[in-house]
């Protein structure tokens, strides 16, 4: 567990970056820092690992001012993964990765067997661990400083705007990726962003920011998106965020039926697996078919699936991709008010925010 307690940090030229911030960012689980440019993220996070010494307050790591730690040893045991990875570029992928397993002494066979198990584990072949960082992708270069921050087994990661490099199809497959090993590994992940998309899909709790590090709002992403604090966060969240609090909520209890139901003049054709091909209508064919998984995927997905139909329908399909039925648009949003609205169960009618109710 990270408690910041206080703590502030004012450069040297006087600018005040942050104005003394107390914060508890619990053991296990992410908490993402967000906010607009220049609010004090990176500073607030490299307090603790010592980057950056605050000049007021304290930074305590499971109960120890992190002030009192030797800071080379600190940092060694704290994964740091940066914005276009900050690979060394004269080391192989494979001696990246060992970094700190060098730095802490292992031997060298150790030291690469771990990288070659952490390069599996964030979904790198084998092969890449004989390249030089040049040779590799954006979003590879990314998942190496995912695998090097792991190597030694932290239970604390920081993470600075991590995938903001990388164009929005990558960087959704490394999002994804890092859930699926926080499910796996249970980090203390402190990330930073200033995307709020990534924060909600990231984030057990977010913390909104506003300039010199003052905090706007804690909290989980479906009570940050159903009741923002005030305007200000509102504002910041976005115009769409009710919409986007749906991509938190199962594509459960929503009523399917036949496939072959006669649906306006479309039928939804299927390959000799049962898997869809297209939707073939009066006058035309359409190749794309939005689906959904039940129970798999979010309520979001459900209802972009029927906006997307021709027939007006959302399409079911099973882990397979095989179609299991399809669902009007009116049963998808009868699942939406089955789950129950988000922001009564937060609190606040539907002017709460507005009249600050
Ligand atoms: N060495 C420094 N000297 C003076 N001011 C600094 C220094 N480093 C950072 N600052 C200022 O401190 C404030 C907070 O910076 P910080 O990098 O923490 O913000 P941020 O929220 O991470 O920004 P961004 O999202 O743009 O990366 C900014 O106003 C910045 O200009």
């Amino acid at each position: 567990m990270i408690r910041f307690d206080g703590a502030a940090k004012r450069h040297p030229d006087g600018t005040l970056a942050v104005e003394g911030l107390d914060l508890t960012v619990p053991a296990g689980q992410t908490t993402v820092l967000v906010g607009p440019s220049g609010c004090g993220k990176t500073t607030i996070l490299r307090m603790v690992n010592r980057m950056v010494e605050p000049t007021a307050g304290r930074v305590l790591l499971d109960g120890t001012d992190v002030a009192q730690l030797d800071a080379a040893k600190l940092r060694r045991g704290i994964g740091y993964v940066i914005q276009q990875a900050g690979l060394f570029p004269h080391r192989r992928v494979v001696d990246n990765i060992a970094t700190v397993p060098y730095l802490l002494g292992w031997d060298r066979k150790r030291a690469r067997t771990r990288a070659m198990e952490l390069l599996e584990l964030v979904g790198l072949a084998p092969e890449t661990a004989r390249r030089y960082p040049f040779q590799l992708s954006g979003g590879q270069q990314q998942r190496v400083g995912v695998a090097r921050a792991l190597a030694a087994d932290p239970p604390l990661l920081l993470m600075d705007e991590p995938f903001s490099a990388v164009d929005p199809v990558v960087r959704s497959g490394l999002q994804e990726e890092l859930l699926r090993l926080q499910a796996e590994l249970n980090k203390t992940v402190l990330f930073v962003t200033h995307d709020i998309e990534e924060a909600v899909r990231l984030g057990d709790q977010i913390v909104v920011l506003r300039e010199h590090g003052r905090i706007a709002q804690v909290a989980d992403p479906a009570t940050l998106l159903a009741a923002p604090a005030d305007e200000q966060v509102a504002a910041f969240l976005g115009r769409d965020r009710g919409l986007r609090g749906l991509a938190l909520r199962p594509a459960e209890g929503i009523a399917l039926l036949a496939a072959d139901t006669p649906l306006d003049g479309w039928t939804l054709t299927v390959d000799p697996e049962g898997r869809p091909t297209g939707w073939q209508g009066p006058a035309e064919t359409i190749r794309q078919v939005a689906v959904f998984r039940p129970g798999a995927d979010t309520l979001r997905t459900a209802l972009d699936s029927a906006v997307l139909s021709p027939a007006r329908v959302a399409v079911a399909v099973d882990q397979a991709g095989r179609v299991i039925g399809v669902a009007l648009r009116a049963a998808v949003l009868e699942a939406l008010d089955a789950a129950g609205p988000d922001a009564t169960a937060a609190g606040i009618t539907a002017t709460g925010v507005a009249d600050g109710r």
